[in-house]
């Protein structure tokens, strides 16, 4: 693929969120919010606090009308119109407050997206290949939709779960102390059960749950990926027996986690069941009243408010998980958010010149292991230079530096005399094009993949590439032809998508090419495509190629022998070949590993794409 769509995304991505990669609480990230988020939880407050005057009403009604002396009309009026006052103002409130924090939450929502997509367009490009892209789809999906429930409904539950018992509380006391005392036995014993939940060995149990849910994930994504081999080579019986004994694994540690815990959470929700407060209610009631401690009619408020005490604990479980499930979507948020993006300069420097120069490139994915060790590599305008060394030499790291998928970890990589981290990442994508075999197609038409680089091209440049690179044929056979929306009406093989992608290379026309010659979808049409696109721009371009061919290192004004990280060779392909160097060796035992690879007959490049 050429490198101008994932440019343009960095590109665009003007408003980079803090680029410390310090990594920000859940507080933190949510900080220019917190006046709104204040606002809900106090108009929630408010309304559950008015909403408790229906009750309190229908509480005071029983109360006067059951009381010996004759009611006060005046009063019953007065709690009457309370009553439906606190209904409405309570419907006001609490509407209002989950309007703001449904609209809060798209706001907050949309940050997170916009902060993601734009920490997203500058991380460096090689980040992405070591993630996988339903890793990240879950991230800007799922894990900013999973703050929904935080900030929308939790402080509404969270609110009414604390503030009408603590009002109901305060209103019992005033009614009879000692009864409101023994209205919360059915609370207190709950709570006392909860440190149970948290011994070592309950603990202990969940965890192997929870490891044992994980493996059987795995397993699965384990036996569907490998369906294939399994089908192919046999040992469908054995693959099958991996995944029975994960699940009963996993039973066993379920049961065990369940037979520790249902004693405890049946005790608790015994103990929090309505016929259980209201048994407790009765039973302090009757013992009051009948001490003379308390009118008859003063038990209506116990046995209406009573009920409602209970809810804290439950909803504490409840809006707990919903807290707990946001605290870990934002923990893998922030994981993306605090990437190192790749530096971009301040005052980028224009390139004088095509001439690409490597001195003494020193790079490791991960420390302590350098892939690259001191290359120095000059790339003149206008010349073909042709890297050729085994698998795992080096080759596909030492390329993407130069559209600076990376940064070296040691000395530099210059392009026109600018060092690529001096230079403005827009002028590094119109110099830099490259061909990889990982070709990612998009969504769009055909006509659209081929003129991603240049957007204004017409319909003829993009029929002229796509004629150059070998694909005109085949986009014609597509149902709408250059109009045919890939991914959705056809897709492509891989090695017409790599063909795609040559055609997009030759359209941006960059002065710089960097080219990974496939042998992952090599099909003679690729090949003669790939020629064809060295042909056209050789002499013209600064082209580096990644070559598996005699061909292309024919062809090439130098060729680099690269093995463990290191040059081991460089000149001119022919006194090279001619030679008794390693680069001769080297190809010597290439070529026979590509006869016995064509006598093995494998067919290549049709995966579709
Ligand atoms: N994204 C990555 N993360 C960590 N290590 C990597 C990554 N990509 C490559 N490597 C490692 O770096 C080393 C060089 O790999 P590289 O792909 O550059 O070699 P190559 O010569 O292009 O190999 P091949 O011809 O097989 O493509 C290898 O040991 C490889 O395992």
């Amino acid at each position: 693929m050429t490198t101008t769509d994932l440019a343009e995304a960095r590109v665009q991505s003007t408003s980079p969120p803090d680029d410390t990669g310090v990594r920000q609480s859940l507080v933190q990230l949510l900080r220019p919010y917190l006046g709104s988020f204040a606002a809900v939880v106090i108009l929630q407050v408010i309304g559950a606090v008015v909403g408790l005057a229906p009750l309190l009403a229908v509480v005071e009604l029983g109360r006067a009308l059951l009381s010996p002396d004759p009611p006060d009309h005046g009063y019953v009026w007065t709690v009457v119109i309370a009553g439906a006052i606190g209904l409405l103002v309570r419907l006001l409130f609490t509407a209002t407050a989950s309007g703001i924090g449904h609209v809060l939450d798209d706001q907050v929502q949309l940050s997170f997206r916009r902060q993601l997509a734009a920490r997203l367009g500058r991380v460096p490009i090689g980040w992405f290949s070591r993630r996988r892209t339903g890793e990240l789809a879950k991230v800007v999906g799922e894990d900013v939709s999973a703050v929904h429930p935080f900030i929308a409904h939790t402080p509404s539950e969270l609110v009414s779960a604390f503030v009408v018992p603590i009002v109901s509380l305060i209103y019992l006391f005033t009614v009879d102390s000692r009864l409101t005392l023994i209205t919360l036995i059915p609370v207190l014993l709950a709570v006392a059960l909860v440190p149970l939940m948290m011994t070592p060995t309950r603990l202990r149990e969940q965890k192997e749950f929870d490891a044992g849910m994980g493996r059987i994930s795995n397993s699965v994504v384990e036996f569907v990926q490998g369906i294939a081999v399994v089908k192919a080579f046999g040992g469908g019986e054995r693959a099958h027996r991996k995944f029975r004994t994960t699940v009963d694994e996993f039973v066993t540690s379920f049961y065990r986690m369940v037979r520790g815990l249902s004693g405890i959470a049946a005790g608790m929700q015994l103990a929090l069941s309505p016929p259980f407060v209201l048994l407790v209610v009765l039973i302090g009631g009757t013992a009051r009243i009948t001490s003379g401690g308390m009118a008859p009619a003063d038990l209506l408020p116990f046995l209406l408010l009573g009920l409602g005490l209970t809810a804290p604990v439950a909803a504490l479980g409840h809006g707990f998980d919903d807290l707990q499930a946001a605290r870990r979507a934002v923990g893998r948020i922030q994981d993306v958010l605090t990437v190192q993006s790749l530096p971009e300069p301040t005052n980028p420097t224009a390139p004088q010149g095509h001439r690409v120069v490597l001195r003494d490139v020193r790079f490791g994915y991960v420390t302590d292991h350098e892939v690259l060790r001191g290359i120095d590599l000059v790339l003149e305008p206008g010349t073909v230079t042709a890297i050729v060394g085994p698998s795992g030499s080096g080759k596909s790291t030492m390329v993407q530096l130069l559209p600076r998928f990376f940064d070296p970890t040691h000395g530099s990589v210059t392009l026109g005399g600018v060092d690529l981290r001096e230079l403005g990442s827009r002028d590094l994508y119109r110099t830099v094009s490259f061909v990889f075999q990982d070709t990612s197609l998009l969504r769009a038409s055909v006509a659209d993949n081929i003129a991603l680089a240049v957007p204004q091209a017409d319909l003829d440049d993009v029929v002229r590439v796509a004629k150059l690179a070998n694909i005109h044929d085949r986009i014609l056979e597509l149902p709408r032809g250059y109009d045919t929306i890939l991914k959705e009406e056809s897709g492509l093989s891989g090695g017409e998508a790599q063909r795609i992608s040559i055609a997009r290379a030759l359209l941006a026309d960059a002065p710089v090419l960097v080219l990974d010659e496939a042998t992952a979808f090599a099909d003679p049409r690729t090949e003669h495509a790939v020629r064809r696109a060295l042909a056209t721009l050789a002499g013209d371009k600064t082209i580096l190629v990644i070559a598996h061919r005699l061909e292309t290192v024919a062809h090439a004004d130098t060729a680099v022998m690269l093995d463990n990280g290191e040059i081991v060779e460089r000149g001119e392909p022919a006194e090279l070949l001619a030679g008794n160097g390693k680069f001769a060796a080297f190809w010597q035992s290439h070529r026979s590993a590509a006869a016995d690879q064509a006598h093995a007959d494998v067919p290549q490049g049709d995966e579709p794409r």
